[in-house]
């Protein structure tokens, strides 16, 4: 007993490194990235905030404190107040109109990664749902922090997609995943060693569809 976050990343090293350090995000990080993939990544990005702000209102449902109540729709509102308006423009920068998000098919890439968030939650307690949500809250900031370490990365205008790794780097962001992270430990610490398993599967799951979506964009895959 007594587990914190880094024992669910430990768990299942070889997932969540090939999460944080996908070619995908290597070659955002260069600049080298196709912009057909980036495109493509963005469109589908936009359903998947639109679940994830869902599953933010199903962990309002699950809370059992006021706290927890409020934490979840201080996470809805960010989304739906901030987040969509901001990715909707930036959508636009890159050439997609708002009336191509409201149309666009769903790839099965989103729709499993989003669906299995919400299902986790649905079946489990409020612990297992913010499980399935940590590689996308920690994972991005855990990224945006690999990239900055790696002598390949090149920022400021040279990279055009320097935006999104400073959104990410953002002091905001950062906090908001400390928060989490916070969070996380402070639950954690208390499960046992049957109850652990079971979140690091959660966790293993929600690693691998993560991969799975940064694949998606370089496959351009429906
Ligand atoms: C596939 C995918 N995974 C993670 C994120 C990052 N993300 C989405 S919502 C959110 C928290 C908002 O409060 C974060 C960090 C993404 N955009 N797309």
């Amino acid at each position: 007993m007594g587990y914190r976050f880094s024992d669910l990343t430990d768990a299942c090293q070889d997932d969540w490194r090939a999460y944080i350090e996908h070619p995908f995000v290597r070659e955002l990080g260069n600049g080298t990235l196709g912009e057909g993939a980036f495109r493509h990544y963005l469109q589908q990005d936009y359903l998947f905030l639109i679940h994830f702000a869902r599953a933010y209102a199903l962990a309002a449902f699950k809370s059992r404190t006021l706290a927890d109540l409020r934490q979840a729709h201080e996470g809805l509102k960010a989304i739906l107040d901030v987040e969509l308006d901001l990715h909707i423009g930036y959508c636009r920068d890159w050439g997609i109109s708002e009336e191509d998000l409201a149309t666009l098919p769903e790839a099965r890439a989103t729709l499993a990664y989003t669906r299995y968030v919400l299902d986790t939650g649905q079946r489990g307690d409020l612990l297992d749902l913010h499980v399935a949500l940590a590689p996308c809250l920690v994972g991005y900031g855990v990224i945006a922090n690999w990239l900055n370490a790696q002598s390949f990365t090149v920022r400021g205008n040279a990279n055009p997609y320097d935006a999104w790794i400073a959104m990410y780097e953002s002091d905001e962001f950062q906090a908001a995943m400390n928060d989490e992270l916070a969070w996380l430990d402070a639950r954690l610490a208390e499960v046992t060693p049957r109850r652990f398993n079971e979140l690091v599967e959660v966790f293993r799951d929600a690693t691998r569809l993560e991969i799975d979506f940064w694949q998606m964009g370089l496959d351009r895959a429906s």
